[in-house]
């Protein structure tokens, strides 16, 4: 079967200054398919971050293959939009200007039709008044949505997401939760969503990945059969709680909590 990300075998250590290696991934394999939203979880310092570098090719694996549609990943790929937890935006262009950056760098110009694009999601991220605003002049969650929008903008078909709303506060990160499903529907993508954050990737996710400790290794995968699509009312779902204990109890390697 063609899957749209395979893991196959992925060990990564890291070399410290003084030669030392650091072993932050030990044979990871898993599978993602095309339009799914897969969340990771995990202890810090476990390898989620690693992860992400290794699927969107900032650097290659010390063993094993990750690939994208069976093509190994060895270098950034165009088909693979990076959200970070940081928007880095450029401070003196105003949003507009920041979302089409990419597609400037890429192109070397911009036409009309990229303005209409540009302009149709940053719409869709209730951002259109803010189009000639610079992103001093937006709260932390609007530059977040500008971050993504950027990321939208050249339609990548894999979306790769590293904690993008730890930095807000609570109810503003569970809105930008539901934009981001809503995005999602209308433009469907492949997801790998990385967070802290247990009861962001069982609202969000089809499916979490569940980390050990450092040397990161999965330990579960864990299919979120709650109905689409999420909402507040998901929150009061049973399972939702049921799910949230599960996962809770691998984090905090207490013992299961039955359903
Ligand atoms: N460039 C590097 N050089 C040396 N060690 C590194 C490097 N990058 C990461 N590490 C180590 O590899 C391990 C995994 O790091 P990674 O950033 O992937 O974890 P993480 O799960 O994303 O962490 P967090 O949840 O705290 O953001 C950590 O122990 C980290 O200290």
């Amino acid at each position: 079967m063609r899957h749209c990300v395979e893991f196959s075998g992925i060990s990564h250590s890291y070399e410290k200054d003084n030669g030392e290696k650091v072993l932050a991934l030990n044979n990871v394999n898993f599978t993602i398919e095309q339009h799914e939203f897969v969340a990771v979880v995990g202890p810090s310092g476990c390898g989620k971050s690693t992860l992400l570098r290794l699927l969107s090719g900032l650097i290659t694996p010390s063993q094993g293959t990750v690939r994208i549609y069976d093509q190994q990943v060895d270098g950034p790929r165009e088909d693979v939009g990076i959200v970070f937890q940081k928007p880095v935006l450029l401070p003196w262009l105003n949003v507009m200007d920041n979302v089409l950056f990419p597609v400037k760098h890429k192109y070397g110009r911009i036409t009309q039709s990229h303005r209409e694009q540009a302009m149709a999601l940053l719409t869709m991220a209730g951002l259109e008044a803010f189009a000639h605003h610079r992103p001093d002049e937006l709260s932390g969650g609007m530059q977040q949505r500008v971050g993504i929008t950027r990321a939208l903008l050249l339609d990548p078909d894999i979306l790769i997401m590293d904690e993008p709303f730890s930095a807000l506060d609570a109810l503003t990160r569970e809105q930008m939760g539901f934009d981001l499903l809503g995005l999602w529907r209308e433009k469907p993508k492949t997801v790998l969503f990385i967070t802290h954050s247990i009861s962001e990737a069982v609202l969000l996710a089809d499916r979490v990945l569940v980390m050990s400790e450092r040397p990161g290794t999965l330990v579960d995968n864990i299919t979120i059969e709650l109905p689409r699509p999420r909402s507040l009312d998901t929150l009061q779902h049973p399972e939702f709680g049921y799910y949230t204990r599960v996962l809770r109890d691998y984090i905090y390697q207490t013992d299961r909590v039955a359903a």
